[in-house]
């Protein structure tokens, strides 16, 4: 794991967007399209500004969520209405959005309609993730009704899940699906967040799901 820190919010948002849009560009140098797979939540929105005002190829991204919570997109808790307000503007509009959610009643009947789709995606070529304070990232969320299926080597590659600390029901990619990626960043803000990851890195990822991930990652932190 490679640790990097910055002064303030503002400049990691500029720093790792900065890192994110070479990756981009440097994947597109060798592979027809790139797929980019991102958190929501409340920590990405300044760093998606950012990157959605540079120029590259975005017609050749292919952008999806790390997990969505199950509801309406004009909840103020969706994540996708988070990515289309905040990364898939301005430049980025062009990229390609692969849906991580659709009106079925729930996460379970939902999902044999979404998943074809992220066959054609894999491996991911670049993956950004976040992390909660109880070291939960995606949804895979320690205690969840479905983890140790969603950590186990033979996942599908989406899965429904459910949480106490989650609130609402989930549709989380799995840990093997994210595990293959080519490149990983984590993004982190605070003293919490900073503490939850080095308690993290003492524990098995069953407990503390971040920790499948730390290993060949990059990590990015800001006060
Ligand atoms: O619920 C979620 O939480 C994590 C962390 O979010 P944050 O608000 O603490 O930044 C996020 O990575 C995930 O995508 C989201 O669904």
């Amino acid at each position: 794991m490679e640790l990097k820190t910055y002064p303030d919010r503002e400049m990691l948002a500029m720093g790792l967007a900065d890192e994110l849009a070479s990756a981009l560009k440097n994947c597109l140098l060798v592979h027809e399209r790139a797929s980019f797979c991102v958190p929501g939540g409340s920590s990405p929105g300044e760093t998606f500004s950012t990157l959605s005002g540079v120029d590259l190829d975005w017609g050749r991204v292919h952008v999806f969520l790390n997990d969505e919570r199950w509801v309406p997109e004009d909840h103020a808790r969706s994540n996708t209405a988070l990515l289309k307000r905040t990364l898939l503007t301005d430049r980025a509009a062009a990229a390609v959005h692969v849906p991580l959610v659709n009106d079925a009643e729930t996460p379970e009947a939902g999902i044999p309609d979404l998943a074809p789709a992220f066959e054609a995606e894999l491996p991911i070529s670049l993956l950004l993730l976040g992390m909660g304070e109880d070291m939960h990232t995606a949804s895979l969320f320690p205690g969840a009704d479905r983890l140790a299926d969603a950590m186990a080597d033979d996942a599908p590659i989406l899965m429904a899940m459910r949480a106490e600390g989650a609130g609402e029901p989930r549709v989380t990619l799995t840990r093997r699906v994210l595990a293959g990626a080519m490149e990983t960043h984590v993004l982190i803000m605070g003293d919490a967040k900073r503490e939850a990851l080095e308690r993290a890195r003492k524990r098995d990822p069953l407990t503390a799901p971040i920790a499948a991930f730390l290993r060949d990652a990059t990590v990015h932190w800001a006060p």
